[in-house]
């Protein structure tokens, strides 16, 4: 068969797909080694016997909605191609207004940035692309995430970031932080979007925690101070719902400057507060 026979055929059976014809290409680009300018460039060309066979086995994957970054292996974020596994989340674009953020809120000086629960190593990469002079540390706790990140890291020739595994603040205990910079998960359990779609295939272990949602944003929000320089910062992503619940769980944390900024959506998506420095009042 040839690419445009294929193509035409793949794209009618993804018709459901709001991006049918970008998922059909990229598949077809990730069996062929072929970008996609070449594919509708030379649409003649004939698939092999083999290629056609792996295309239908990703195509029946695809039409029962595994996503299609766990089929070819990567994903975009903040320009980087990111190789992305079950093991954790496929990072979002929403997630960059984190990084957008960040970058405003990183002083012109080198300093060091904690990324907790960091997955793939997306938003720690995405950073240490754009602050070559800053030192980045990710944290997960899965082995199999570390090792990832850690291969995004070398494969991107992204040398300012480095990985540890362990339980949020555990491997880092002693240290301070300019920036704490953290996705963790945070839906709850009972939520039914978790049965969706393209969803069902991530683990829950990146996308859900205990308390309806707020465990780990809880417990970041009340250590962060004790690993936070004075004037340092904690920027976390949070749940379009529970941007009150993390501004009065800040502000019981003793940060000050709390605000929160919204999505490409318009959704609330990610809240801040600073680690003013703690004054002596006492007269000595
Ligand atoms: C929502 S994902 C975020 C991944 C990545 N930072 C991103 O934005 O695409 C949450 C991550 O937190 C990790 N995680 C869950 N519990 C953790 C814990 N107790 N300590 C450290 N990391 C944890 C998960 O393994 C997962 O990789």
């Amino acid at each position: 068969m040839r690419f445009d026979q294929w193509r035409k055929r793949a794209i009618e059976r993804l018709c459901l797909y709001k991006r049918a014809e970008y998922d059909v290409d990229a598949l077809l680009s990730f069996i062929t080694g072929k970008n996609r300018s070449y594919i509708l460039a030379f649409s003649e060309t004939e698939l092999r016997l083999e290629q056609e066979e792996q295309l239908e086995q990703l195509l029946r994957k695809r039409e029962s909605y595994e996503p299609l970054a766990y089929l070819i292996g990567k994903s975009e974020f903040w320009s980087l191609n990111i190789e992305v596994s079950p093991v954790t989340l496929i990072p979002r674009n929403d997630t960059e207004c984190l990084v957008e953020k960040a970058l405003e809120l990183l002083p012109n000086h080198a300093c060091t940035v904690l990324d907790l629960g960091t997955g793939t190593g997306a938003i720690a990469l995405a950073l240490a692309s754009e602050r070559p002079d800053c030192q980045f540390i990710g944290v997960d706790y899965l082995v199999d995430a570390i090792e990832l990140a850690s291969r995004n890291a070398s494969r991107l020739k992204i040398a300012n970031t480095s990985f540890i595994r362990g339980n949020w603040f555990e491997p880092i205990q002693g240290h301070k932080f300019m920036l704490i910079i953290s996705n963790p998960p945070y839906i709850d359990e009972l939520d039914p979007h978790l049965l969706e779609k393209d969803i069902r295939y991530e683990p829950l272990s990146a996308l859900v925690a205990p308390e309806k949602g707020l465990a780990y944003l809880r417990h970041i929000i009340a250590c962060a101070p004790d690993y936070l320089i004075d004037n340092g910062w904690l920027l976390i992503e949070h749940g379009w719902k529970q941007g009150t619940t993390v501004r009065n769980m800040l502000s019981a944390s003793g940060f000050n400057h709390i605000s929160t900024k919204k999505d490409y959506g318009n959704n609330e998506r990610c809240s801040l507060g600073q680690r003013l420095r703690i004054l002596n009042t006492k007269n000595t």
